[in-house]
């Protein structure tokens, strides 16, 4: 093949899987079966195995990096990355909203309710577009670099559908039924397996060789912007919306509600429903909406006032006895 054609041919392929992978992975909407696109990305890796100058860092040949890491590199968060205060009850969720009232104009306030992902706080940089930088929220303020190993979570587009310098934040899990794969593979290999979904998805983060990441099936949602006012949002909800139309994954089950009464509701939705989900959820984050509102309302040096996570009770373990004869 001509020169010329071998690079439109490259850069096609390229266009081509990272659009298949958002269907699949963002989108759940696979547009072509599988081997398609397998057939395809062996296409892409023998054309770059032959021209490795048309390689780029955002091909979808490049989400599992070959080095194994002797250590994670520290990375300073730009703002701190909040942890949130817990309502166990609605008297805590009422107090809450009371709190909230105080400050700011209350007669258009609006929360914005989101699923509480039982996973990994993360932030994901990105530069004119290209992934650059991924760290584990730490601290708050010191993180460590897991780039290597988030590169290899499907989800996460390796160049943004727009060319934004922007840092968001959300979190990386394991899907329920990885997880019970992954316990049955560690159970045959008579390995301690992982207690909870939570703690795999942080097992796989912390590994040093990315093939194993990359081998977990790690999903993310993404729920902040760390700039937002380089972006003119002027609310939560339309921060997701704009992650969304970046090509960032977001969870679509978020809602925006008026009164502290249909947040409720929504919370006895979800305390049954979440059994149904396909991951892990520990709560519910409640948000004020509005980033002016949100500002007045500040934040402490841990946790900002404008946001509250309501935990569901900790479902009681029932320990089956196995007949234990009663004497
Ligand atoms: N786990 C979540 O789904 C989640 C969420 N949907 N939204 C937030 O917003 C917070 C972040 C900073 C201020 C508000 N935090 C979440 O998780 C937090 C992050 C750090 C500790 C918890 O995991």
């Amino acid at each position: 093949m001509p020169r010329s054609t071998v690079e439109k041919r490259v850069s096609d392929l390229q266009d081509l899987l990272s659009q298949y992978n958002y269907e699949y992975h963002v989108l759940d909407k696979p547009s072509v079966p599988d081997v398609e696109y397998d057939k395809l990305l062996h296409e892409l890796k023998e054309l770059e195995e032959k021209h490795p100058d048309l390689m780029t860092p955002d091909s979808p040949t490049q989400r599992v990096g070959g080095a194994v890491l002797e250590q994670f590199t520290k990375v300073d968060h730009r703002s701190p990355m909040l942890s949130l205060g817990n309502a166990f009850n609605e008297d805590d969720l009422r107090d809450f909203d009371r709190r909230v009232r105080k400050i700011g104009d209350n007669d258009n306030l609006s929360y914005i309710c989101e699923l509480k992902i039982d996973g990994l706080a993360i932030s994901l940089r990105y530069k004119d577009g290209l992934f650059v930088q991924g760290a584990t929220r730490g601290d708050g303020s010191v993180g460590e670099d897991i780039t290597a190993n988030l590169k290899t979570i499907r989800s996460i587009p390796l160049r943004l559908r727009k060319p934004f310098s922007i840092e968001v934040r959300g979190e990386a899990f394991m899907p329920k039924n990885s997880f019970v794969a992954l316990n049955k593979e560690k159970e045959k290999r008579e390995e301690e397996p992982f207690a909870n979904p939570r703690n795999a998805a942080a097992g796989s983060l912390r590994q040093l060789d990315p093939r194993i990441a990359a081998s977990r099936n790690l999903d993310l949602f993404l729920y902040g912007i760390g700039d937002p006012g380089e972006t003119g949002i002027t609310s939560q909800s339309q921060g997701l919306d704009l992650l969304s139309g970046l090509g960032l994954k977001t969870n679509k089950e978020r809602k925006k509600l008026n009164t502290i009464e249909e947040v409720i509701d929504y919370i006895n939705e979800w305390t049954d429903k979440r059994a149904d989900l396909p991951y892990d959820i520990d709560g519910i984050v409640i948000k004020v909406d509005s980033l002016s509102h949100q500002e007045e309302l500040g934040a402490t040096a841990k946790s900002p006032r404008w946001a509250i996570a309501y935990k569901f009770p900790a479902e009681e373990v029932v320990t089956v006895l196995h007949d234990i004869e009663l004497s």
